[in-house]
């Protein structure tokens, strides 16, 4: 059964349709990227996705709920967890004590329950820490102030602050973007490892890695999907080599 799906999800900006009618189907444990060109309507599917805006018409089901009409936080609290924002980081605190904040806090500031945690939240607390700094391998740099970390493991740890919310799925934004190519192995590895405990939703720009660590890939292009399948059958789709670059599909 699908852990996430859209009924013609459509979003409008005044007159102009940037998604239109994408139906999506994404299975548990598995790593689901939507890619295509600029302007394709990747980033504005994300934002429905996480309920950063609204839908102008369609569905959204999670877990075999309706979400479509809920925002972040409520979407949140369900076990759909979006990376974090280098810029939300706490730069000057450890990265523990961020991984706290985030499993504490779910997903807004005005959220943080640090005041009223009962025993049992503590321990809960301890549990969503121990598995992020766990599935990041940052065990042995727990205490390392978050703004010491290099570009690519702060971009790491926008991942393990989702995972310490413990979410069934995770939707990620370009986690790669501007990190420097020594760094991408460092978080392809780790998406990758994500699924098998949880679902992953990649938007990415960056063909290669998509064609490496998905399992099933949505190309859109003009706010539509244009095709859907394995690496290899998108690999060798001639419609896919069209809208990238006329024909490359590495790192397009
Ligand atoms: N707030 C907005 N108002 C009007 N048009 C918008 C708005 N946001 C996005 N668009 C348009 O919607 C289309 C899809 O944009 P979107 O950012 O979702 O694409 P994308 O696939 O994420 O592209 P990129 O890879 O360049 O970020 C584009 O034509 C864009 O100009």
């Amino acid at each position: 059964m699908s852990i996430l799906t859209t009924n013609r999800l459509t979003k409008s900006y005044g007159e102009f349709k940037a998604v239109t009618d994408v139906n999506l189907d994404v299975q548990p444990n598995t790593l689901h990227a939507v890619i295509g060109p600029n302007g394709a309507g990747k980033t504005t599917l994300f934002h429905c996705l996480t309920g950063v805006q609204r839908l102008t018409s369609g569905r959204i089901l999670f877990d075999n709920k309706e979400i479509s009409k809920l925002g972040p936080e409520k979407r949140s609290s369900l076990g759909m967890s979006r990376s974090f924002q280098v810029t939300s980081l706490f730069l000057e605190m450890t990265v523990r004590e961020n991984l706290q904040i985030a499993a504490l806090g779910v997903s807004s500031i005005d959220g943080f329950r640090f005041w009223s945690s009962s025993a049992s939240t503590v321990k809960k607390t301890a549990a969503a820490v121990d598995y992020a700094l766990e599935t990041t391998g940052f065990e042995n740099r727990a205490e390392t102030i978050a703004g010491d970390l290099s570009h690519g493991q702060q971009r790491m740890l926008e991942v393990g602050m989702a995972l310490a919310q413990q979410p069934k799925l995770i939707l990620l934004d370009e986690p790669t973007s501007g990190m420097g190519v020594d760094d991408i192995p460092m978080i392809s590895d780790l998406v990758r490892r994500l699924t098998k405990d949880i679902t992953v939703l990649l938007i990415e720009h960056n063909m290669g890695i998509v064609l490496e660590i998905s399992d099933k890939i949505t190309v859109m292009q003009l706010g539509q999907i244009l095709v859907e399948g394995t690496p290899n059958q998108i690999k060798n789709d001639q419609r896919v080599r069209e809208a990238y670059l006329g024909g490359e599909t590495e790192d397009a």
